[in-house]
């Protein structure tokens, strides 16, 4: 039986408030329920937009679309289909990190999410039964909020980087709103004000971590399989002991991946080949020093490494471009506190005649003279004058991310490295940033997040139905993105902007597919996947 009445008006994913048309009205049970008007969905966007635009404070612009998103999804994309570039702070970061920060005050909707509590393992086949709500689930956003950006844990308030970085699939690559399932994994909290707010909405105890944690992914992971079967997994923001961990156990099993290791890899590598189409230069003569050896930075490392070999290199030979730094300063071998990642990264005291002094990211980027700095260390202003301008002295065009989110986290700003380097830096931020004007010359910056990538390669994994993602996909996927940037012009940022990012997306998506193909990946016959891709694309209209 369909919804009738106003069942279809309190479904965000049926509505279409004033824009039912008299004879939808008739048959939906509607007469009655709606003023006589029937407006077209470009009306009821100009409307919602000028609400928007009186709105001062990102919050409540946030709080506004949120509302509007519970509402009627259908308006809500296409409205965001027009402003993308304006939209994307707001339903996800930097913005994401304030509605987190304060869920517990704000809280209104669950937001089509589904709450698992570590606490009740029995219950995860039923919640995620009754949260899909009998739809199609074709791609999960999955988080338990140990990493939550580089803030730290937020227990269950997390959810809502899983409500938007599904958000930002849809008006990316156009996957179905109604084929997307954002899920919160409430293993507790280490957060005390978390834990003693009064508020909190999660369970009130400390996170339950080791085998017991694991045994409850892997029911999870087993449930999900069964009940969506042609689904993509994405893992996002878990903490650094886990995520790698994870990844590695269902990676070669099933189709899933982790967007903080691998999609941050790929969109910093893809943003590294933008840069050297700049300046003319060839990865294989980099020198990368990463500033935060965790999830991302390891992701990182271990994806430039994957493509310095696939340029010719041994292991050997590759490993030799990186130098990781960590709280501990330059990692060396004889370290006892490192993770599996890091270890394979290691130095070794005796290739340096005062190791000792290479406690500190100054002292590292004197001794090494790297022409790439790469920062995922969640440590605010740590890319400092003085580090920036010793390292735009040894090398032309020195290529800078500094990639911790939300803002009041990143290692610098673009503006300052623009300054400090007389324009040479070639940049890119987590986090969307202005132009920068500097002596005559306009800096466009590229926003390194990894935004830019997930939406394409998971919307190209799902539209070709994709058992596995293998690292064949992850580099053409990588590759489709590199290569779309302008890099003649004076000024030209080192990836393309998020204005285009439908278009691109688009790109990634089909070569995904294509790539998916070609390695006989593909649980359902495809005969053109990028048609397959085109077919699958939703739009934001009645
Ligand atoms: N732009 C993007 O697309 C993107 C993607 C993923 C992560 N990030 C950002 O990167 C940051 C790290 O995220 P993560 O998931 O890797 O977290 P993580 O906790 O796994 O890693 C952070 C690392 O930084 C290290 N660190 C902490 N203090 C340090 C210090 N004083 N000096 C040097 N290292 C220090 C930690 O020991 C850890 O290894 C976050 O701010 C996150 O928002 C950005
Ligand atoms: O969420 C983002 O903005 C990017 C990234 O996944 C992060 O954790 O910082
Ligand atoms: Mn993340």
């Amino acid at each position: 039986m369909h919804a009738k009445g106003y069942e279809v008006l309190r479904n965000p994913f049926l509505n279409k408030g004033t824009g039912f048309t008299l004879t939808e009205r008739k048959t939906l049970g509607l007469n009655g329920t709606l003023p006589s008007q029937v407006q077209t969905i470009d009306e009821q966007a100009e409307q919602a937009y000028q609400q928007f635009q009186s709105k001062t404070a990102p919050l409540e612009k946030r709080i506004f679309l949120m509302n509007l998103f519970n509402e009627n999804i259908t308006l809500f994309y296409h409205l965001m289909d027009q402003h993308v570039s304006e939209f994307m702070p707001i339903v996800y970061d930097p913005v994401v990190a304030d509605s987190i920060e304060q869920y517990n005050d704000i809280y209104i909707n669950p937001q089509n999410a589904t709450f698992l509590s570590v606490d009740k393992p029995e219950d995860i086949k039923q919640s995620l039964i009754n949260a899909a709500d009998g739809r199609d689930i074709k791609l999960i956003v999955v988080t338990d909020a140990e990493g939550i950006l580089g803030m730290g844990d937020w227990g269950v308030n997390g959810v809502d980087i899983a409500v938007g970085k599904l958000m930002v699939y849809t008006a990316a690559a156009g996957i179905d709103p109604a084929s997307v399932l954002p899920i919160s994994i409430d293993a507790g909290t280490n957060n005390q004000s978390l834990l003693e707010n009064e508020r909190y909405l999660g369970n009130k105890h400390a996170r339950i971590a080791g085998d017991a944690y694991l045994e409850f992914i892997d029911q999870f992971v087993i449930a999900e399989q069964e009940l969506f079967p042609e689904s993509l997994l994405h893992w996002e923001d878990f903490g650094r002991a886990n995520a790698q961990v994870i990844l590695d156990k269902y990676k070669n099993k099933i189709a899933t991946f982790n967007d903080d290791i691998q999609g941050t890899g790929m969109i910093v590598l893809a943003g590294v080949f933008g840069a050297l189409n700049i300046s003319k230069e060839r990865l294989i003569d980099q020198t990368f020093v990463t500033f935060g050896a965790g999830t991302a930075g390891m992701g990182i490392v271990n994806q430039i490494f994957t493509e310095l070999q696939e340029a010719g290199l041994s292991a050997k030979e590759a490993k030799k471009h990186f130098y990781l730094v960590d709280k501990q300063g330059l990692l060396f071998d004889d370290m006892s506190d490192l993770t599996v990642a890091q270890k394979a990264f290691t130095r070794t005291r005796n290739e340096f005649n005062h190791a000792e002094e290479l406690t500190t990211l100054s002292a590292v980027v004197k001794e090494i003279k790297p022409t790439v700095l790469i920062g995922t260390s969640t440590q605010p202003g740590t890319f400092t004058e003085e580090i920036v301008k010793e390292m735009a002295t040894h090398t032309a065009r020195p290529i800078i991310f500094p990639l911790s989110n939300p803002t009041k986290l990143a290692e610098a700003t673009a503006e300052n490295l623009i300054k400090w380097t007389d324009g040479k830096a070639l940049v890119a931020t987590g986090i969307p940033a202005e132009n920068v004007e500097y002596k005559g010359v306009t800096y466009k910056i590229g926003q390194g997040n990894n935004a830019l990538i997930y939406p394409g390669l998971g919307f190209g994994l799902v539209a070709s139905t994709a058992k596995l993602l293998t690292q064949k996909t992850i580099s053409a996927a990588i590759h489709a993105l590199g290569g779309l940037v302008d890099s003649d012009q004076e000024g030209a940022a080192v990836l393309p902007p998020v204005s285009n990012l439908t278009e691109f997306s688009q790109k990634i998506a089909e070569v995904t597919a294509q790539s998916v193909v070609n390695q006989g990946l593909n649980r359902e016959k495809i005969s053109d996947a990028k048609q397959v891709v085109r077919n699958a694309k939703w739009s934001a209209n009645y």
